[in-house]
């Protein structure tokens, strides 16, 4: 097995696809950070979910909010939903997993939040629900998608932000997702304390 040739392979389709985001995603991505510099600057807060690796991206993001990124300044209200067992536990073992995001949502979100769900489909039943109870709540959504956005496309208003990797393979759209978490907080960054 050539896993020289196999791995040369991944870098060169990863940055054909990287070149066609920058295109395609670096205007939707700096709206999605306007809107969430805007919620930050009018004390609402961000809640960020997802699934496997998309809940290791929802957490990334979060740490680099309430922590810091690449400079020094005063923590943002960001909160990860996928964190916490005993909520994790508790929501699944009880309701089913379907609502372990949505009855977080419901529990503290409030009208000018953010959501950020991050969906490689767009289908998991859990990012949906989160979803639609963020609309119910009068909270932006942004959502981080692949695979054309799946079931969430269909459900975004205009005043949401739909980052959806124009990309099949699920590995491929994680590395670009990742790519705008930090470009989120980038944007946030460069917004609150100006060009660096
Ligand atoms: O990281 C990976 C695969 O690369 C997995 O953990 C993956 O995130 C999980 O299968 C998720 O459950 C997929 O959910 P989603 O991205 O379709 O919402
Ligand atoms: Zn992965």
């Amino acid at each position: 097995m050539d896993l020289t040739s196999r791995f040369n392979t991944h870098f060169r389709d990863a940055i054909a696809l990287f070149e066609q985001c920058a295109t395609e995603l670096s205007a939707p991505t700096a709206a999605a950070a306007e809107a969430l510099f805007l919620a930050l600057s009018s004390n609402c807060k961000i809640l960020a979910c997802g699934n496997g690796g998309s809940a290791a991206d929802a957490q990334h993001f979060v740490a680099e909010l309430v922590g810091r990124f690449e400079r020094e300044r005063l923590p943002l209200a960001a909160v990860a939903l996928n964190t916490d067992t005993a909520i994790l536990t508790a929501v699944s073992n009880d309701y089913g997993y379907e609502d372990v995001f949505a009855r977080q949502v419901n529990a503290l979100g409030q009208p000018g939040d953010v959501l950020v769900a991050i969906s490689t489909s767009g289908n998991s039943p859990s990012i949906v629900r989160a979803v639609e109870a963020a609309q119910e709540r009068e909270m932006v959504v942004i959502a981080l998608t692949g695979r054309g956005g799946g079931r969430l496309r269909g459900m975004l208003s205009p005043h949401d932000f739909h980052l959806c990797v124009p990309h099949d393979r699920t590995m491929r759209i994680q590395e670009v997702h990742s790519l705008l978490v930090h470009l989120l907080c980038d944007g946030i960054d460069a917004q609150l304390l100006g060009d660096a």
